[in-house]
């Protein structure tokens, strides 16, 4: 045992004694004792997989993957998990680890098809990791646009699409896409996003161009300025389409994640991360095509649409205030349906089914001309 901090205090008229060292631990001994855990994680993951099933069969027949799926409960489980947590794991990393337990569970009925801003090596594509684990299976496609497609005809179960940035803040086209679409907003993730600077040669002395999404130049602008002021910049659909065509020249770079330098074959010509706020993170939205019930911490998202009238905007948002509903964000966009027409995509604490945000929106259906829930689901888990 670790000898207690007290018994190193200087007594006056004593000599000290350096305390002992702790002996060594014994390797072989130390493995052993892991062999053995892992041994009980291995059995306990396949009852937990056994149980799992269970609870497919306790569902009944369903027809596909996505009728098994159930983010209101993973959402539950996984902060389960961080309220047990007492380290020495991180949240994140003990979150991440669960994640993938349930994701390998979930696929034992068939596995769930994501649809994702491509090609592969996108954030997106991380964020699609993150929140549906490696077990799901993720559809590369063309644009925001294509992923809402693909998700409202059914060949892909859910998509995951970026919202807003902490530094450059909202993707609009996904908020336009809100607009005229059906679809429901099912979950949502946080990605910290590190952008690098890959080429294939790695030599910062190389580089006469540069390929990258605008929202990236945008992140690393001050950086680029100060470091790299002449070279051209080159807006592409994409990083990992930045990527992609990095690969093919000797004076070409890319600014990307570094996973879009991994699929390229692509080496980071700065070692560490080159976006101006160190904290840049971008929030995913998670499309279906339904809403799932209460996790116990969720956030709803309205569109309204209102009229360019004294006090329509007051009308909205009172009805919230009244039922003492926390407002998380707040932005407009042109309605596209008539001039000077307006969607406000509002983001509120709690779920549909919860008696003071049904109250809410039913005194707000009398006030405004239009009302679209666009969904109601479990709050970021780390
Ligand atoms: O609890 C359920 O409904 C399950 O299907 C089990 C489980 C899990 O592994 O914990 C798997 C998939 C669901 O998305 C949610 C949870």
């Amino acid at each position: 045992m670790a000898p207690k901090k007290s018994a190193n205090r200087t007594r006056p008229g004593k000599v000290e004694v350096p305390a002992a060292k702790p002996a060594r631990p014994d390797l072989a001994q130390v493995r052993e004792r892991i062999d053995a855990i892992d041994r009980q994680i291995q059995a306990l993951i396949a009852e937990r997989a056994q149980y799992a099933l269970q609870v497919g069969k306790a569902k009944g027949k369903l027809a596909a993957a996505v009728d098994y799926y159930r983010p209101e409960r993973e959402a539950q489980v996984l902060r389960m998990v961080v309220d047990r947590n007492e380290g020495p794991l991180s949240d994140e990393v003990l979150v991440h680890v669960f994640r993938e337990i349930m994701s390998a569970c979930l696929a034992q009925q068939e596995p769930l098809k994501i649809g994702y801003l491509g090609p592969e090596g996108t954030f997106s594509q991380q964020a699609v990791l993150k929140h549906f684990g490696r077990s799901a299976h993720g559809l590369p496609l063309a644009s925001i646009e294509e992923v809402f497609q693909e998700v409202e005809n059914g060949n892909a179960d859910f998509g995951v699409v970026p919202v807003e940035n902490s530094g450059q803040g909202t993707i609009q086209v996904t908020l336009d896409m809100f607009l005229t679409s059906s679809l429901k907003i099912c979950g949502e993730t946080e990605l910290r996003v590190h952008q690098f600077l890959l080429s294939r040669s790695g030599r910062i002395e190389d580089i006469e161009r540069i390929y990258a999404h605008p929202q990236s130049f945008a992140q690393t602008a001050g950086w680029l300025r100060a470091n790299l002021p002449k070279v051209e910049k080159i807006p592409v659909s994409s990083n990992a389409e930045g990527a992609r065509r990095a690969r093919n020249a000797d004076d070409a770079a890319a600014i990307a994640g570094e996973s879009a330098g991994h699929v390229y074959g692509l080496k980071k010509v700065i070692t560490r991360p080159i976006q101006d706020d160190a904290d840049n993170t971008t929030r995913f939205l998670v499309i279906g095509r339904q809403i799932f019930p209460a996790s116990g911490h969720d956030r709803t998202s309205v569109l309204v649409f209102i009229r360019d009238k004294p006090g329509a905007l007051f009308d909205v948002l009172s009805p919230f205030a009244r039922h003492g509903i926390s407002m998380n964000r707040i932005e407009s966009r042109p309605s596209h349906q008539a001039k000077w027409e307006y969607g406000f995509f509002i983001d509120l604490a709690g779920h549909v089914e919860e008696p003071a945000m049904k109250a809410a929106l039913a005194e707000l259906e009398g006030h405004s001309a239009q009302i679209k829930v666009l969904g109601s689901y479990p709050v970021a888990v780390p």
